[in-house]
């Protein structure tokens, strides 16, 4: 148990000892007292843990929560803290309308306001699906205040008829087969249900996973936290290493601002480009960053890009977590990393040790799963950034790009990483859905199929959808995938080499709205560039042209979320927010 004086006063001393307030002291205490609480537990000067609770009926994804943080509470504890659970505005990805994506932010001001506003000295931030990790991040570096990740964990790995099938990635491919007349509705369920076998989230290397390892990444787990499957016994204990620490963490003053730098950004930018990771990324880490009051710069992404994939997981590659976390993890991959001068090891983390200590040790199990840096699963594996007349930035993922679509598209002698496409322009998803199949549409393998009204502004929120898939009658000619675009995102376990995240997007002025169907675009990989080839006069002309229709705003958030959101290439986040940082610093006035 710690016995030391905190490097600085504990802010709950504030409340609790309120000094030359006893009134308000007795008024803080009163309540907590109605379920137990002793006023010498809230007076004894021990840290107060928050420990932000993400899991729920509602939040699946991270129902397991509702069991480690059984361990973590006995863990804070054990090293002399106070526990004190309360709720995040839950997420789920895959059941929320119109997008979850909406919720990243909401969440984020929501801690925010519970952190700052009560008498909360450290946090353990649980997390799991897709967007409980930026949103925990980017509140806990708004307040500053010590915070530590603990991840909920992957599902098992899921089997259909003695093969893995993921979850997420399952979806995308039954669809394809359902669409080829492979598989009817009742295949396609059994399958879903076989790739989710276990609690826990998306055991594919889709956002969930990444977002976990990226945390793992940047120092603010303990090592190894983001990969353990949630319902192993690793998973409660690290929930209980988690708890003890955080109190640790508490007494150092090891605050976010104290981990976050630019160098623990770019390691992470790196370390997705190794794992294959989600394209959401993008907008994620760079919010995460800017939150933290570091600007990330298309250079960055593409210091990103020349790196190699060594994680053999689905969508990129064939595995899933189950097996990668006994192949050695993210402590694994980082020690390949480290031991090939492609990360920073000096930089600190939420162990008070740097990140080479963390990993020292930790090799590679199974080269199956987790390649050896010098012959990876494929080379230039990381995010291509885009630029052109449709738009400033977009993305796409390489490390998806299958052997079809490459010699398909990227592969014409002399004009090999080039193509150009016949624009198919889909007005949302609901357009898309109608008329994909429409004959008067004509698509063929020549076309490029484009989604707008599909980002923060236009959905709103920016939902998954570019990854769409070619009509049936191409997938029954074994067409699997056509070139898309889009200004919204796509599944971190999609296979589709989309063009995405473009910004600005359709609904924010960007080019997408002046673009038509029939228009041809041109893609260059090797420059990096996307533009559709039409003359400067025409698109001034379609410029004074109405703007495409978007949905009417149908809540007040998303109301006032469209007025304040930014673009995803510039992480989405609320502008205004980013001048709140180390909000711990000021201790709130009192309340009555
Ligand atoms: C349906 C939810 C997913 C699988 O799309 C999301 O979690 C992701 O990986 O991006």
């Amino acid at each position: 148990m710690t016995t030391r004086t905190p490097v600085r006063p504990f802010r709950s001393r504030e409340w609790f000892a309120a000094p030359g307030r006893a009134d308000m002291a007795a008024l803080y205490l009163e309540r907590f007292m109605n379920y137990g609480i002793t006023p010498e537990e809230l007076t004894s000067g021990k840290p107060i843990i928050g420990i932000a609770q993400s899991g729920s009926d509602i939040a699946p994804c991270n129902r397991i929560h509702l069991e480690t943080v059984k361990r973590a509470r006995a863990g804070i504890l054990a090293a002399g803290g106070v526990p004190m659970e309360f709720p995040l505005h839950p997420i789920f990805e895959n059941c929320r309308r119109p997008t979850a994506a909406l919720d990243r932010n909401l969440a984020y001001l929501g801690l925010v306001e519970i952190l700052n506003g009560y008498p909360i000295d450290a946090v353990i931030l649980t997390t799991g699906c897709d967007k409980t990790t930026p949103s925990s991040l980017m509140a806990a570096s708004t307040v500053d205040i010590p915070a530590i990740i603990l991840s909920g964990g992957p599902m098992l790995d899921g089997w259909h008829e003695g093969e893995l099938v993921g979850s997420g990635t399952v979806i995308w491919r039954s669809r394809r087969k359902m669409a080829a007349g492979e598989i009817d509705e009742a295949e396609f369920l059994k399958r879903a249900m076989e790739s989710a076998p276990s609690s826990g989230h998306c055991n594919t290397m889709g956002t969930a996973s990444t977002m976990n390892s990226i945390a793992e990444g940047l120092g603010m787990s303990l090592p190894g936290c983001a990969m353990i499957p949630a319902p192993y016994r690793e998973r409660g204990q690290i929930a209980y290493e988690t708890g003890k620490r955080i109190v640790e963490m508490a007494y150092e003053d090891l605050r976010p601002s104290k981990i976050l730098t630019k160098a623990n950004f770019l390691n992470a930018i790196k370390l997705l480009t190794a794992i294959g990771g989600s394209t959401n990324a993008q907008p994620h880490l760079v919010a995460m960053a800017r939150h933290a009051g570091v600007e990330i710069t298309p250079d960055d992404w593409r210091s990103g890009y020349d790196l190699p994939l060594v994680v053999n997981m689905q969508p990129a590659g064939e595995f899933l977590s189950e097996r990668f976390h006994r192949a050695g993890g993210i402590p694994a991959v980082l020690t390949e990393m480290l031991a090939n001068g492609a990360l920073d090891g000096d930089v600190m983390t939420c162990t008070g040790r740097t990140l080479a200590e963390n990993v020292s040790g930790h090799g590679v199990t199974d080269r199956a799963v987790i390649f050896d840096w010098d012959k990876p699963l494929k080379e230039k594996a990381g995010f291509l950034v885009l630029s052109g007349n449709l738009f400033d930035i977009a993305i796409m993922k390489t490390s998806v790009i299958g052997e079809d679509f490459r010699a398909r598209y990227l592969s014409r002698p002399g004009h090999e990483g080039v193509f150009e496409g016949r624009a198919i322009v889909f007005d949302g998803s609901d357009d898309y859905h109608h008329n994909i199949n429409d004959p008067a549409l004509n698509i063929d393998e020549n076309c490029i199929l484009v989604i707008r009204g599909s980002g923060p502004i236009g959905w709103p929120g920016s939902a998954e959808v570019v990854n769409m898939q070619p009509p049936d009658h191409l997938i029954q000619k074994g067409i699997m995938s056509l070139p898309t675009l889009g200004d919204g995102r796509q599944s971190g376990t999609s296979d589709s080499p989309s063009i995405l995240n473009a910004s600005p997007e359709s609904a924010a002025g960007g080019g997408l709205a002046w673009l038509r169907t029939g228009d041809t675009i041109r893609v260059d990989l090797n420059n990096g560039t996307c533009d559709a080839l039409v003359d400067a006069d025409e698109i001034a002309r379609r410029k004074a042209e109405p703007a495409p229709p978007i949905p009417e705003s149908n809540t007040p958030w998303e109301e006032l979320y469209r007025e304040k959101v930014g673009q995803l290439g510039e992480g989405g986040v609320l502008d205004f927010a980013l001048k709140y940082r180390k909000t711990s610093e000021k201790v709130p006035r009192h309340n009555h």
